[in-house]
């Protein structure tokens, strides 16, 4: 049986099915991880993208029960080269094409991966569609059903993937830290990691206001990754402005870092085909020290790479940036405890270098939190 992949501007690559056969519909975009396949499927981040992967052979170690970041599969549909086809880990419990069969999500296996990601670095991200079964049909009606799909810029998607009722992961060992933080898309090893250091973490759903954040008598505000377009999500800025204007210690990661720089009064845009693998490399403005970084991101804030600048708050600097590109990953107050990056230290698959930032928040928290350890 024959899959096709259709990109909006007219090209197509042909494979077969992956996973479940039918039709999804996405923006299209490639992660360069050569590992945590899991991680990337079930980060709700990737709600609404078709991703590819680049790395040649995946499903390699099948799938296991503990390496999900959410409770579900969030990609809309799943690009790869060559499925593993003996799948072999002391973990594994099934294979990842049975996997993405029981959670319905329709894939394809092609030997273009590396002509689809080289397109993408000089076209851009693009909405696409893979089509197979009854699904496919003439390219001219699938190239039009994917023009007719919504993009990514204006998306508001936060609150399709948040958690419906607020919930609490206990502190490992003695709590040190009350911390409350909003769920904008979180991934399972975010609160963990607090978690291992002390925090006891109230995850509430993504539409809390500055009042329910504070009702939990926070030590420190975290807000947390998520899909869809910033600039779209209002709601975020303003609870974080009644956040920020309380002095609370805040961290911010990714959407987290945009929100921060929206309520600082920056804008947000998108980028050509956006960061999404685990390879980054990050420098820290304030060592010099660079970071091997996991990303995911399709925006990014702009802001003055030049030195502070003023906004509401006082005055804030861009904390670190990308050597690749000189995007900004990565923001920091300097006249109160809040801080954000646009990558992820909480990497589940690794690397671990920005691990670090976890007990930055701490520290904040401890001396800046009011009830501290
Ligand atoms: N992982 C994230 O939080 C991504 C943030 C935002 N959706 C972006 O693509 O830039």
């Amino acid at each position: 049986m024959t899959a096709l992949l259709v990109l909006e501007d007219g090209r197509v690559f042909e494979g077969t099915p992956y996973g479940a056969v039918g039709e999804t519909l996405g923006e299209m975009v490639f992660n360069t991880g050569m590992t945590g396949y899991q991680e990337t499927l079930t980060d709700p981040s990737y709600h609404r993208q078709i991703v590819a992967m680049t790395a040649p052979h995946i499903g390699n170690t099948g799938v296991n029960e503990e390496d999900p970041e959410s409770r579900r599969v969030w990609v809309a549909g799943y690009v790869v080269r060559e499925p593993a086809r003996v799948p072999s880990n002391w973990r594994s419990t099934r294979t990842l094409d049975d996997y993405l069969r029981d959670q319905g999500v329709v894939g394809i296996a092609m030997p273009g991966t590396r002509a689809l990601t080289r397109h993408l670095r000089e076209r851009g991200a693009m909405r696409a569609g893979i089509f197979s079964g009854d699904a496919a049909g003439p390219v001219e009606d699938l190239v039009e059903r994917v023009r007719r799909s919504p993009g990514m810029e204006g998306a508001d998607l936060a609150r399709e993937v948040s958690t419906a009722e607020p919930y609490v992961v206990p502190a490992v060992g003695r709590r040190r830290f009350t911390v409350a933080a909003v769920d904008l898309g979180i991934k399972a090893m975010t609160p963990q990691r607090m978690a291992e250091r002390g925090c006891e973490v109230h995850v509430l759903p993504a539409g809390a206001t500055a009042a329910d954040i504070l009702a939990v008598e926070p030590d420190g505000v975290f807000f947390s990754n998520g899909p869809g377009d910033p600039a779209t999500a209002d709601y975020a800025v303003e609870a974080l402005r009644g956040v920020l204007a309380e002095g609370r210690p805040f961290f911010g990661i990714c959407f987290g870092n945009q929100i921060l720089g929206r309520a600082l009064g920056l804008g947000t845009y998108k980028l050509r085909y956006g960061h999404r693998g685990v390879n980054q490399p990050v420098q820290d403005r304030r060592t010099g020290k660079v970071e091997i970084s996991a990303h995911n991101h399709g925006f990014a804030v702009a802001a003055p790479l030049d030195g502070p600048f003023e906004t509401p708050y006082g005055r804030a600097e861009v904390s670190h940036v990308n050597l690749n590109d000189d995007c900004v990953e990565g923001l920091r107050l300097l006249d109160r405890p809040a801080f954000s990056v646009q990558y992820h230290p909480e990497a589940a698959a690794g690397p671990h270098d920005a691990a670090y930032l976890f007990d930055e928040f701490c520290e904040l928290m401890e001396t800046k939190g009011g009830k501290g350890a």
